[in-house]
């Protein structure tokens, strides 16, 4: 009888919702997570911002949004690292892909590493949503260095597909949803309407 109950309950909740972020080394992942974990007040402590390290291997944390629950999977985004990234694609729902913001990093070499990346994970996902996170402290410079990447990324050729956020992680810990927390926001909305579901059957739904 136990079971049966069991069974009937689980059978009414669903799983969580898999996000995969992704992005170049030092633009800001787990610090997004971490702020993420405040702002929808996951169990367990968060990181603060000034002792967050470079990612060895792959974080992960889950928690919930309006009462869905999701996993994220924060995987190291050092060249080493993203070897490992495609074993993540096929569970996830949806990614956020975090360009780092800072003025001297948004041109030149940074900006064009981060464009080829976000080229390659985008051709090797092309039915899941992708959220663009322009991790921007400078709040004068936010509006231009997201047009800058908007334009640079072709965001307008994935029809819909991918979206820009624009912020920084410190909002976030200040439990303001800006930047990342409307990214994450945006993914949950996309897989809730069922957009650009590819109809993986091994994902969970
Ligand atoms: N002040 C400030 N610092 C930030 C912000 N975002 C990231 N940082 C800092 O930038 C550094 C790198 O951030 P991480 O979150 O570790 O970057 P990552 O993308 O996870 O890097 P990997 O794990 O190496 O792939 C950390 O020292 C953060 O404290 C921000 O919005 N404001
Ligand atoms: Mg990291």
């Amino acid at each position: 009888m136990f079971a049966l109950i069991a069974g009937i309950y689980s059978s009414t909740i669903p799983p969580p919702l898999v996000f995969l972020f992704l992005g170049l080394d030092n633009s800001g992942k787990t610090s997004a997570l971490e702020s993420l974990k405040v702002l929808h007040k996951a169990p367990g402590p968060s990181i603060p911002l000034n002792l967050i390290r470079p990612t060895m291997g792959v974080n992960n944390a889950t928690f919930a949004i309006n009462g869905r629950s999701l996993t994220v999977y924060d995987p190291a985004g050092r060249i080493e690292g993203r070897r490992m990234w495609g074993g993540y694609y096929k569970e996830s729902h949806g990614i956020l892909f975090v360009v780092e913001g800072l003025s001297e990093a948004s041109t030149g070499a940074r900006l064009e590493e981060s464009q080829l990346v976000f080229s390659t994970v985008s051709a090797s996902v092309p039915n899941k949503p992708i959220a663009i996170f322009v991790n921007c402290p400078d709040l004068e410079r936010r509006s231009e260095i997201g047009k800058l990447v908007t334009e640079y990324f072709r965001v307008s050729f994935y029809e819909g597909r991918v979206k820009v956020f624009l912020g920084d992680v410190i909002s976030g810990y200040e439990g303001k949803k800006e930047g990342a927390g409307e990214a994450i926001d945006w993914l949950v909305k996309m897989e809730a309407l069922g957009m650009f579901n590819d109809g993986d059957d091994d994902r969970p739904k």
